[in-house]
């Protein structure tokens, strides 16, 4: 997948990839004892409200600013708001984050936590512990190689994909928990079509993620009736506002209001 033609990434993407590839990984292997991912999904169902994984952000290529409060207050705060899990960039150069920060924060929560970074190297699964790992198909050369990598150490892979090509590799890598992510990373427009285009092709005892461009309500609606078991929301919570409203706001998305 990686070997797609570069030339069509966006230069932020390019930039972040090459700073992937230098990264360094971890000396020692990791073996992690995980949070499930999908039992935290489906409790949060079973109390009725929509499971949504709050990012931690303090910035992006695509957003203006830097959030600076304390991480571990901001993964508090959205906790409280109801996160049924928790996503935290670990990639320095382009998001401010770090894996400290995810440390700190998984710590500081019982919620699952999922390590956002561009890993592109077994090696660089061994850096930091997490619950859930990010893989994001287009940027690895043996997906089924690194799934199995991750899991052989008790990560949770979250594979992420943006078409059906990628989903294919997902499916064939075994993945069982699969991410749609609707911002394109060659020209890094969001569209929510792509997860209701894509979706129809994963099977059901798959849990699905909905990535990137929900910020209202009715966002979230379209993303569940489109097949969203849980959905992944950065901006809409890091951006203005008190983070846990934000959170909030989301999780009951779905119910009435009388
Ligand atoms: O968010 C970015 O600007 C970005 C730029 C380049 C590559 C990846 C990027 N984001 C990664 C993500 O997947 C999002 O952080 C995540 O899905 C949350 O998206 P959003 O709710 O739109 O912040």
């Amino acid at each position: 997948m990686m070997n797609a033609n570069e030339d069509e990434i966006a230069p932020a993407v390019r930039s972040i990839l090459a700073a992937a590839r230098e990264r360094e990984g971890g000396t020692e292997r990791l073996a992690v004892d995980a949070r499930s991912l999908t039992d935290a999904v489906a409790a949060v169902e079973a109390d009725g409200r929509v499971p949504i994984i709050a990012e931690v952000k303090p910035t992006s290529p695509t957003t203006e600013g830097t959030r600076d409060e304390d991480p571990v207050e901001l993964a508090e705060q959205m906790v409280a708001g109801g996160a049924a899990a928790l996503s935290v960039l670990t990639e320095p150069e382009h998001f401010g984050g770090s894996t400290a920060n995810l440390r700190r924060i998984r710590e500081a929560v019982d919620v699952p936590v999922l390590r956002k970074d561009f890993v592109v190297r077994e090696d660089q699964l061994d850096v930091v512990e997490s619950d859930v790992v990010l893989l994001i198909a287009r940027f690895v050369d043996d997906l089924a190689g690194l799934v199995e990598a991750a899991e052989s150490r008790g990560f949770q892979a979250l594979v992420e994909v943006h078409d059906a090509a990628e989903l294919e590799a997902a499916l064939a890598a075994d993945a069982s928990i699969i991410g749609i992510n609707n911002r394109d990373l060659a020209k890094l427009e969001v569209d929510l079509v792509t997860f209701e285009e894509v979706a129809t092709g994963v099977p059901d005892d798959v849990t699905l993620i909905a990535e990137s461009g929900v910020s209202t309500v009715d966002d979230v609606r379209r993303m569940r009736a489109a097949g969203a078991d849980a959905l992944l929301v950065g901006t809409a919570i890091m951006g203005a506002g008190d983070v846990t409203e934000n959170v909030r706001r989301l999780t009951t998305a779905t119910q009435e209001t009388t």
